[in-house]
């Protein structure tokens, strides 16, 4: 054996998927918590476990048409797991939602109970609330609006006969549930009933669930009294890091009640950091819990810095640009000065949209709550409408692309559609008339670029597109010339999604694309939390509570700069979450996602107070620490 050989740590892990695999038999299955820091390689252990149960205990289960349940966070995550258990049926793996509404479907008259009592119990707290507020203020209003909609809601119900779910869809239907209620339903139903426990373990003996620290808190109480009830017929498995619980459905402390039958094991290992970062994020963590990890032997040194520029009202960019061209020199690695091979952590989408230059078009929009996770998914109609329809026309026609230009008018313009053409007298003309609408849009670029009002207005003036309903209103305000929401009759205001949607199209065309790149994951910008599960060469984080609009999270007090509040104190006295906790948590996460480098960027009111503090941390050296005063 080689000196290399014995000084290596790789396989130190090896025996804690082998303690996993001893868990998961079925003739005494046992529950288990894994503790696994941040890249010590959760996926490949799950994947493991998978598939020792396959070759263990595969047959047996089909024989008893039994399946072993996987629930992960995200659509992409399942679609990893399924490839690398190569898509066997013995698996069901799914997100929280699909598993839940899976378990509970064709409980219709359960279901209709469940939301009687749920809705009743509302519309009288409404009515409470309201009984107490005062009449004609805008509370009262949107309290009478939903007092009005769930009684619609609950006077409809006894003719809904069954009821339906649609995991990634809008469930506007009467008979629709929605996401939450799909999760409190399960939750319900397997706490309270022990039929539906009999059938969750029968189906599925095994139950692994990824990322549990951010699994819903009301679910896990409730698989908790499985595990409990069923102990020695049903295993639960939960695997996750609880200092990256960063969502606040979670359930805090959830290692505190783990109960003494259950399997506990641990990794050490970090596979995808180099040693530098190991120790940086081990500082982080240390004042939370025992769990400390090692960097791999063979892993690289790596780099980290911290950037201190006080707090400044613009110029950021430029600031953050400069930052990556000194990461660039002191790391050695070109790759910095290209912002495309780096990936930028602001805290918020906001943040993000400013850097990358689609604030105009973003700001107003995010501002409307039942549109954020539409616009953060790309699929909120009114901007779906810019992204999928005029952009890549406007694309195609600028690249000389006719084929292209050809398809999209023949698949979205009423122009051409079979119905006009067949009306038409003369096709032929009716052909030109569709090319003058196309020529009419493109001589807007002739002038500079268009805004996406300008852009609206062409193509509902040539009736080039049919428009989303979302923006009808919006044509119809345009097109009399009343658009500026700013002089709208105090009195009489229009509905604030008019109003952002007005706001919005004030946005040069181009931002367009830039918000499809940024939405998509093409761009080199994402959120603290949008980065959970996935790694980068270079990271850098960028921390402004100057620009930071939630509550949630707040740096001041983790770098120092701020005391802790009354209420972060009495949290921690009692042992509950603070805005401290949640935020160090953020910050282990995103510093862990760095496989090469890391430069931790921090717009400060007093940079010397957060020099200091992160150096008596011990998680920077002073000369690891660049700070402008
Ligand atoms: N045993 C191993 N040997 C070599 N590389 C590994 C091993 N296990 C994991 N890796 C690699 O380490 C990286 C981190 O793994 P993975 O993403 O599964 O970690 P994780 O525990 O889910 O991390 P996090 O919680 O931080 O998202 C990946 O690039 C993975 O391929």
């Amino acid at each position: 054996m080689t000196i290399a050989a014995i000084a290596s740590n790789v396989a130190v892990d090896d025996p804690v998927d082998e303690e996993i695999a001893g868990y998961l038999d079925i003739a005494a299955p046992r529950s288990f918590f894994l503790f696994a820091g941040a890249g010590s390689g959760k996926t490949r252990s799950l994947a493991k476990a998978l598939n020792h149960i396959r070759e263990r205990h595969g047959r047996a289960l089909a024989l008893r048409g039994q399946r072993v349940g996987v629930i992960t966070y995200t659509n992409a995550a399942c679609d990893e797991i399924n490839r690398r258990v190569e898509f066997h049926p013995l698996f069901y793996v799914s997100t929280i939602h699909s598993f839940a509404w899976e378990l509970i479907r064709g409980f219709h008259n359960d279901i209709r109970e469940w939301l009687r009592d749920d809705l009743t119990k509302d519309i009288e707290q409404l009515k409470q609330e309201e009984a107490k507020g005062r009449q004609g203020t805008k509370a009262s209003i949107a309290r009478q609006s939903r007092i009005a909609s769930k009684t619609k809601r609950l006077d409809r119900l006894d003719t809904i006969r069954s009821f339906a779910y649609n995991p990634s869809g809008e469930n506007g239907e009467p008979n629709s549930l929605n996401h939450s209620e799909v999760i409190a339903i399960c939750s319900t139903f397997i706490a309270e009933k022990p039929l539906m426990r009999w059938i969750l373990t029968g189906r599925f003996p095994f139950l692994l669930i990824d990322e549990s620290q951010d699994t819903n808190k009301h679910l896990i109480d409730a698989l908790f009294v499985v595990a409990k009830e069923h102990e020695g017929r049903f295993g639960l498995g939960l695997i996750g890091d609880v200092m990256q619980r960063i969502y606040a459905d979670g359930k805090e402390r959830i290692e505190a009640e783990l109960p003494p039958s259950w399997g506990k094991p641990s990794k050490k290992l970090n596979h995808r950091c180099p040693k530098r970062v190991v120790r940086l994020i081990n500082k982080v963590r240390q004042p939370v819990d025992t769990h400390l990890q090692e960097a791999r032997s063979d892993a690289l040194d790596g780099h980290v810095r911290m950037f201190i520029r006080p707090t400044v009202a613009t110029g950021q960019q430029e600031t953050e640009d400069a930052i990556r061209l000194q990461m660039a020199k002191l790391t050695e690695d070109e790759q910095w000065q290209d912002r495309d091979a780096c990936k930028i952590l602001t805290l918020e989408h906001h943040m993000a949209a400013r850097r990358l230059g689609f604030d105009t078009l973003f700001a107003p929009l995010y501002e409307i709550d039942g549109w954020r996770t539409g616009l953060l998914d790309g699929t909120l109609p009114s901007v779906r409408f810019f992204t999928q329809v005029i952009l890549p026309l406007v694309n195609a026609q600028q690249s000389g692309d006719k084929f292209t230009v050809a398809h999209i008018m023949r698949s979205e313009s009423p122009l051409l559609a079979p119905q006009a053409l067949k009306n038409a007298q003369d096709p032929v003309q009716q052909l030109r008339q569709t090319q003058s609408a196309v020529d009419a849009l493109m001589q807007l670029w002739d002038d500079g670029e268009p805004t996406c009002e300008v852009v609206l207005r062409c193509v509902g003036e040539h009736n080039l597109f049919e428009l989303p309903d979302a923006l009808q209103p919006v044509w119809e305000l345009l097109k009399c010339g009343n658009d500026d929401s700013s002089v709208a009759d105090a009195e009489d205001p229009v509905a604030p999604e008019i109003a952002a949607l007005l706001a919005a199209m004030k946005a040069p065309f181009r931002e367009i694309d830039l918000y499809r790149r940024y939405v998509s994951g093409e761009a080199s910008f994402d959120t603290h939390q949008g980065v959970k599960g996935l790694e980068f060469e270079r990271v850098m984080v960028i921390i402004n509570d100057a620009e930071a609009r939630g509550f949630m999270f707040g740096y001041g007090k983790l770098l120092g700069e701020k005391a802790p509040t009354a209420s972060d104190i009495k949290n921690k006295q009692e042992g509950r979450d603070s805005s401290i906790d949640r935020t160090r948590r953020l910050f282990y996460v995103t510093c862990s996602r760095a496989e090469k480098s890391l430069a931790v960027v921090v717009y400060a009111e007093n940079p010397a107070v957060v020099k200091k503090h992160v150096v008596d941390s011990g998680w920077f050296h002073e000369e690891e620490i660049d700070a402008e005063y």
